[in-house]
């Protein structure tokens, strides 16, 4: 890649929470902090654009950038999140993290940047042990592809690689980067060690 892509990083917010007790979970606070806050503070230290997806609380998410609610009806997953940032902001690229993953690593953008080509449509992060669909990039021409995908009823984000240019980038050395928290006993035992 010649140069920086143009990109929007979207905080993921917009799922239901059920495992928190439906709370939800990027104002949940961790150590008196919402978790949004790690992701967000994550993100721009790296001098990211941030946008924020969420179907609730919308005012409050606000302050963190712009925000947009999900346009696929029925709680698609995370692809729901995905699909709505492409459908209606104006980026040549997506980058998408989840707001319950507050030890993202340092580097992300620059190591998800650089792993950009020509023909390169999906960029998604490895942890060593397996692929963390929701740390990811997304080029804008994957949306019709996306779209058609989700109406087909398909929502298994890995199976969208076999039709995309998909790079992996690895992160095997940073594995605890991914640790998220989708429970109270795992925000509780994630704050008393940090
Ligand atoms: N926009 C959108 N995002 C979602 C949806 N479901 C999950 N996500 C997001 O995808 C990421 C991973 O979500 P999960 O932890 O698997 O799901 P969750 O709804 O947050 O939590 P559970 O209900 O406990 O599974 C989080 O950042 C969620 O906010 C959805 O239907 N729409």
């Amino acid at each position: 890649m010649q140069s920086l892509p143009e990109t929007t990083w979207v905080i993921l917010a917009g799922g239901q929470a059920r495992r928190m007790g439906g709370k939800d979970k990027g104002l949940v606070t961790l150590n008196n902090k919402p978790l949004i806050d790690y992701v967000h503070d994550r993100l721009t230290e790296q001098g990211a654009h941030v946008a924020v997806n969420a179907n609730r609380n919308q005012e409050t998410y606000a302050q963190y950038g712009q925000v947009f609610s999900d346009v696929f009806e029925g709680f698609p997953g995370p692809l729901g999140g995905i699909h709505a940032a492409m459908a209606q902001l104006d980026s040549e690229w997506f980058g998408f993290v989840p707001c319950d993953c507050p030890n993202l690593p340092h580097n992300l953008l620059e190591k998800m940047y650089q792993s950009i080509s020509d023909d390169t449509e999906i960029v998604v992060a490895h942890d060593g042990e397996s692929v963390q669909p929701v740390v990811t990039m997304y080029k804008r021409s994957v949306f019709e592809r996306l779209e058609n995908f989700l109406n087909n009823g398909d929502r298994k984000i890995v199976l969208l690689y076999n039709i995309c240019k998909t790079e992996l980038v690895d992160f095997s050395d940073e594995h605890d980067a991914f640790i998220n928290l989708n429970t109270p006993a795992e925000l509780e035992k994630f704050g008393a060690l940090s």
